[in-house]
């Protein structure tokens, strides 16, 4: 681990995984630590292609630059989570509260399946948009293959059930724009806390504070090391590992110094798919602590109670 504190986010450096079978095991054991205790972690070295990455940045940027007219063409709606959504549009989707007051102005989409469905609701300014983010997506799903196999591999899972549980069939994306906040301006554009649905995300950070992770019952600052990914156990990984991930409530703050953008990855069940702890590790002594239900449930609960903390998660406890 690269530059560990105690109350820091863990640092893990993924060059290790294309070492020999020691370097693989000590990155390994690292990513399960870290699922198991804070639920987040940093990952360095994870070979996504910078250049690409810089350039999703300053194409969601450019749309966020758009005057409101050209954004509200893709803004959410009764039933439709996907577009642009802005605390101005509070209510709008139909969803109970699932904008809050306050909530930061943002853009969610799906990749993949990449499909006719799918491609609703990306913009068609900046021309390049969905290009750009098509070609991140693909990146980031390998990555998403390598970090998930890594942490069902140190479940005890065989190669077999490991290589059915990694392929990314399911992506969604969420793009959160802060603006720069200055200290006298009334408080405001927030990521509610809240714990992710999904199997994992891999979240771009721009190398600017303003994520907030609960560790212990206080919340706890991560600090992006330039150019890494922050990456965390969703619920639906913590339902299948049977509670030994830990998905973990967070939120994302403006910056007082400079603008934020994150793009935050959700790999995730397809929404037909059962959720529940794996077969393979449950016993006697390991009994199941969450029900089954299948995806699409889970996320229509998860809406109807906005972001707000782990209550989705909560919902399907049995222990
Ligand atoms: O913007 C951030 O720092 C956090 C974003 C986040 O948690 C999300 O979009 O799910
Ligand atoms: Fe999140």
């Amino acid at each position: 681990m690269v530059n560990q504190m105690e109350d820091e986010v863990p640092v893990i450096d993924f060059a290790g995984l294309e070492g020999d079978q020691e370097q693989r095991k000590s990155v390994s054991r690292q990513v399960a630590e870290a699922c198991q205790t804070w639920g987040f972690f940093q990952i360095v070295n994870h070979g996504t292609n910078p250049e690409l990455m810089k350039r999703s940045k300053q194409v969601s940027k450019e749309f966020f630059y758009l005057p409101e007219q050209e954004k509200m063409k893709i803004k959410v709606g009764p039933g439709n989570i996907r577009g642009w959504n802005h605390s101005k549009l509070t209510g709008a989707t139909g969803d109970n509260e699932l904008v809050k007051p306050d909530t930061v102005e943002h853009i969610f989409l799906a990749q993949f399946p990449d499909d006719e469905e799918n491609a609703k609701g990306y913009p068609l300014n900046p021309p390049s948009y969905r290009a750009t983010i098509l070609e991140y997506a693909g990146e980031i799903r390998t990555l998403h293959s390598k970090i998930l196999s890594v942490m069902w591999e140190m479940l005890g899972l065989s190669a077999e059930q490991v290589e059915k549980l990694i392929s990314v069939e399911h992506m969604t994306m969420r793009t959160n724009f802060y603006p720069l906040r200055k200290e006298s301006d009334p408080p405001g554009g927030v990521c509610h806390p809240h714990s992710d649905p999904g199997g994992i995300t891999i979240l771009l950070a721009d190398d600017v504070s303003g994520l907030q992770v609960k560790k212990d019952g206080r919340w706890v600052q991560v600090d992006p090391v330039p150019g890494a990914f922050i990456v965390n156990v969703g619920d639906s990984a913590e339902i299948m590992s049977n509670g030994t991930y830990k998905s973990v409530e967070h939120r994302g703050m403006p910056n007082q110094t400079q603008e934020r953008l994150t793009i935050a990855s959700f790999s995730g069940p397809m929404l037909e798919d059962e959720v529940g702890p794996l077969d393979e590790i449950l016993s006697e002594r390991n009994p199941p602590r969450y029900r089954r239900d299948i995806f699409r449930n889970y996320i229509r609960s998860f809406h109807m109670r906005g972001l707000d903390g782990k209550n989705g998660l909560d919902a399907y406890k049995l222990l």
